[in-house]
């Protein structure tokens, strides 16, 4: 089957949080996102752009990523992902009206991406909330990027390059894959990283404002929010970059710029060494703590 289904977005990102509360007011007052309501199980959902949500917030024993939400440029596109991964096997769970009026969304299904053991869940329609996002201390422009780490990387890499038509943008050899989703511009909306066990690595936003690091620099060290790593830049998608942990210790990272590639024409993914240079210009090292803590929530 032809892998010419099309993404428009990562569209959201579900975290399993061990306080809700305590987390609630972490994503809200020192992040910079906007509570916009519960679903009916008491999900907190919050938003950083005009749609519906872009994360979730879930009480759960054990802190980490709970799913990942993929909208599709298309009804067609929804509808041909699902045959496709069906075909192959990928046992398929619709979401259920309920659970999708809740959400925002229609016609969604959920997948567990069979290495990593991540929940996919791809829809097409998200709707859009009934007030533009108004930023507080930070210009969020949108989610930008979740990474996982894979204990099968190559295998792994395959079968979102291969069967889930994701492209590599660059590779930091034997230790992370930049993938878009396509037809989507930005360099990466998932990075999948090297790794022992099958984990949650971090989340990502993008600011619109050099600015916005600086201040998040000073705003967490304040508010005693461990840094670990950065400011910085990255050689492969060029943003400048702050990692800090939110209160379960999850990595979140805040970045600002990032290559775009064009549809068709775009230049081939490049293989960056395995040196600290390729992960900052400017000399900073990761603390040990970094993309350490968060499971994988099986489905
Ligand atoms: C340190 C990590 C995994 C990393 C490296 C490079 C980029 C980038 O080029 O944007 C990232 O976003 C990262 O999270
Ligand atoms: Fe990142």
């Amino acid at each position: 089957m032809a892998l010419d289904f099309r993404y428009r977005r990562l569209g959201y990102v579900a975290l399993n949080v061990t306080d809700l509360d305590r987390s609630a007011r972490f994503y809200e007052s020192l992040l910079g996102l906007q509570q916009t309501g519960e679903t009916g199980t008491g999900e907190r959902l919050f938003r950083c752009s005009p749609r519906h949500h872009d994360i979730i917030l879930h009480q759960a024993h054990e802190p980490g990523l709970r799913r990942v939400g993929w909208q599709m440029e298309s009804v067609e596109d929804l509808h041909h992902v699902r045959r496709h991964l069906a075909s192959l096997g990928c046992p398929i769970q619709e979401v259920d009206s309920e659970e999708s009026a809740d959400l925002g969304i229609r016609d969604a299904f959920r997948v567990s991406e069979p290495n990593t053991g991540a929940t996919f869940e791809y829809f097409h329609s998200f709707e859009e909330a009934d007030r533009p996002f108004t930023p507080t201390h930070t210009k969020i422009e949108r989610l930008g990027h979740v990474v996982l780490g894979a204990s099968d990387h190559a295998r792994t890499e395959q079968f979102l390059l291969e069967q889930l038509n994701f492209r590599a943008s660059d590779r930091i050899e034997g230790a992370i894959t930049f993938m878009r989703c396509f037809p989507n511009p930005l360099h990466h909306s998932l990075g999948l990283a090297h790794a022992s066990a099958n984990h949650f690595h971090h989340v990502n936003f993008m600011v619109t404002d050099v600015d916005d690091i600086g201040k998040a620099f000073w705003r967490m060290k304040k508010n005693d929010v461990p840094i670990v790593f950065g400011p910085g830049r990255h050689p492969p998608s060029e943003s400048m970059f702050l990692y800090f942990l939110d209160p379960d210790g999850l990595t979140v990272e805040y970045s600002f710029g990032m290559e775009e590639f064009p549809e068709t024409g775009p230049r081939p993914p490049r293989t960056l060494p395995r040196t600290p240079a390729s992960m900052d210009y400017w000399g900073a090292v990761p603390e040990p703590r970094m993309g350490r803590i968060g499971g994988i929530e099986s489905l």
